[in-house]
């Protein structure tokens, strides 16, 4: 589904400005991150698929002790054939049950490779449903409209899709300890202090993978915004609606050098951190490498004096190569894990996110609306730095009455709009339904008496009948219905007559789901006009024409002037009798509003009917002059030209 015109116009916002890059973050800070993430994960894991992840476990026993067991069998047959005092079913048994183990770790890999394919897919599905249901669950658009939040939610979707390497991260981290445990114990029967010097080899190892693992998850949080807008960048360079302005004015190159500038941007701070991981890395293994030849000789050494039996070096080479293999198994899994884990905390922070309106803290569902609607000294401005858009409107719209809301651009006229619906609450003042605070009122409550349309609908890459039944998601399937509104917005015959009636796709980019054949010339969709949009918008819309209030923010954007008129006089209509608001530039389609206002510098400068304010010569007066003085001479224009 394309997010329509109005995402593809206002991009993705800057850098995140939340003030809390993950380096300053303390430590404490940074564990309680940390063991979030984790039991996050570990609970999502539990949610999505709890068989798979039992098997998975299963796996992990076999896999962690079979090697120490096969080890300890191996000596047992190398000290009995070094001896020479053995009996050979004794050894036909021990090294059955070598190839046993084997078998069973073979077996254990391909079932443990099912069971991360099963974990994977599940706790991915698991954790996008919930991330997006999450984000969906924030009634208002101040919270949406933050970078930093856009960040969040961007690097969220990549961690949900990362929770099963966390679980993976986890279960490696407990196979490679049972195997280690078992081998350190095998080891400290031998030699204590050789055991104690491999584990200390270990320990810095260890540290330097936490904190690459750290810088890692930070470096992804410092370039979320770079990631975020190469995304947005590769969207318009691919994005048909985009495509026009992008070939007309040449932006190609521009965008694709932005584009290559962030992916570079992000590259280097990359760059950077592997390379510091190469060079810890080398030295490691370096270190590794000098302790485990150190405790050969010594072994080596020992066996020549008779210290050490046959079985004993090789249980000791055994141990040796199972210890750095588990170990360095053990300390990559568990970077792995403390950084997916904090990665996850995105997720979390997402999913736990608190909504961005205040829920009422006593309810009240909204009445049909009987009295009316009432803005008293409203203010209200986006952010707390930003300009007041409103600084004390006072307005009221009483039941069955039309308010026609007038303005310059930018006056605020959407912003009032947006107020109303509740898609924000204003700082001061108040806005009443029947005299109840919208405060009070749960905000989903209330849109459902509430139909409207915004001044840049959606569209969606959907079929025409579905563009309008997702007006009201209960008539869905309702044609009839459909049809009605379809009429009501002048957009019937229009939908009627193409390819495939009203199934058919309005979107180039993708096919109806029931088509069987996707060659099939009718299958491919169609691109409606900017104005037939328009139509299809306000067809949705009158899906809901018999709620309390009627929203229509510039309805007849893009109308042609047949349209236009039949569309206006369609409204005026339903308008009757009907509560309503219309913001429009088009001060012809407003006279016949119960009550005009004219919004000027945040405040409601002038109100009254038509001929009230034609009458008091102010602003309104001076608009409705400049436009009629347009079309007399556009007809006279005409006059001449006939
Ligand atoms: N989401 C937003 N975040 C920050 N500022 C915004 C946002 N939406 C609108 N504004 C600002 O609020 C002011 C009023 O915008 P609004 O869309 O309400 O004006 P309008 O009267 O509907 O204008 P127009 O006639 O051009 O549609 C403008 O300065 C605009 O930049």
């Amino acid at each position: 589904m394309s997010t329509g015109r109005g995402t593809s116009r206002r991009g993705t916002g800057g850098r995140g400005t939340d003030g809390r890059g993950t380096g300053k973050v303390k430590l404490a800070d940074r564990t309680k991150e940390f063991a979030r993430g984790l039991t996050a994960a570990l609970a999502l894991t539990v949610r999505a698929c709890p068989g798979a992840l039992a098997v998975r476990i299963a796996t992990v026993l076999i896999a962690g002790i079979a090697p120490v067991a096969a080890s300890w069998l191996l000596k047992y047959v190398v000290d009995n054939l070094a001896d020479g005092g053995f009996r050979t079913a004794d050894l036909t048994w021990a090294a059955a049950g070598i190839g046993l183990l084997t078998v069973l770790l073979a077996a254990s890999a391909a079932v443990s490779a099912y069971a991360d394919g099963r974990i994977r897919r599940a706790t991915s599905t698991q954790a996008q449903t919930e991330l997006l249901t999450a984000v969906n669950r924030l009634s208002g658009l101040s919270k949406l409209e933050q970078p930093a939040f856009q960040n969040r939610v961007q690097l969220g979707i990549q961690s949900a899709q990362g929770a099963e390497r966390l679980v993976g991260a986890v279960l490696q981290c407990a196979q490679n300890v049972l195997t280690l445990a078992g081998f350190l114990g095998s080891l400290l029967l031998i030699s204590p202090v050789l055991t104690g010097i491999l584990v200390a080899a270990a320990v810095p190892a260890l540290f330097a993978q936490l904190a690459n693992s750290r810088h890692r998850a930070d470096m992804f949080w410092r370039t979320s915004s770079l990631a975020r807008r190469q995304i947005f960048y590769r969207g318009i360079l691919t994005d048909p609606q985009a495509a026009k302005e992008i070939r007309l004015y040449g932006l190609g190159g521009y965008f694709a050098r932005r584009m290559r500038s962030d992916l570079d941007g992000i590259n280097r701070q990359e760059e950077q951190l592997d390379r510091r991981l190469a060079v810890y890395e080398t030295g490691l293994a370096v270190l590794g490498a000098l302790v485990s030849t150190g405790a050969l000789v010594w072994a080596v050494h020992k066996a020549a004096s008779g210290a050490l039996s046959a079985g004993d070096v090789s249980l000791l080479v055994a141990a040796l190569a199972g210890m750095q293999a588990a170990l360095a198994a053990l300390v990559g899994c568990i970077a792995q894990g403390h950084q997916t884990a904090l990665m996850f905390g995105h997720y979390v922070h997402v999913t736990q996110v608190r909504d961005d309106l205040p829920a009422p803290a006593a309810p009240v569902a909204p009445p049909p609306l009987a009295r009316g609607l009432e803005l008293r000294d409203v203010w209200f401005r986006y952010s707390e730095d930003g300009p007041w858009i409103l600084r004390g409107v006072d307005l009221a719209v009483p039941h069955g009455g039309s308010l026609a809301v007038v303005g310059l651009n930018g006056a605020g006229k959407s912003t009032l709009v947006k107020l109303v619906c509740r898609l924000y609450d204003p700082q001061r003042g108040s806005i009443t339904w029947d005299g109840v605070d919208l405060r009070d009122i749960p905000a989903d409550e209330l849109r459902q008496r509430i139909s409207v349309v915004f001044q840049d609908p959606m569209e969606y890459d959907l079929s025409a009948a579905e563009n309008i039944g997702l007006g009201d998601l209960d008539a869905f399937d309702d044609h009839e219905r459909i049809r009605a509104a379809a009429a009501d917005a002048d957009v019937h015959d229009v939908l009627a007559g193409l390819p495939r009636g009203y199934d058919t796709m309005l979107s180039r980019m993708f096919f109806p789901d029931d088509l069987d054949d996707p060659d099939d010339p009718g299958g491919s969709g169609v691109q409606l006009s900017g104005g037939q949009w328009q139509r299809v918008a306000l067809a949705r819309a009158l899906m809901r024409s018999g709620r309390d209030l009627m929203i229509l923010d510039e309805p007849s954007t893009g109308l042609d002037a047949v349209a236009e008129r039949h569309v206006h006089d369609r409204l005026a209509e339903l308008r009757r009798g009907a509560t309503s608001i219309l913001v429009s530039h088009r001060l012809n389609s407003v006279r016949a509003a119960d009550s005009i206002v004219v919004i000027a510098d945040g405040v409601v400068r002038e109100s009254g009917t038509h001929d009230e304010l034609m009458a008091a010569g102010g602003s309104y007066a001076e608009l409705f002059r400049l436009q009629a003085e347009g079309y007399a001479q556009s007809e006279g224009y005409e006059e001449a030209v006939r």
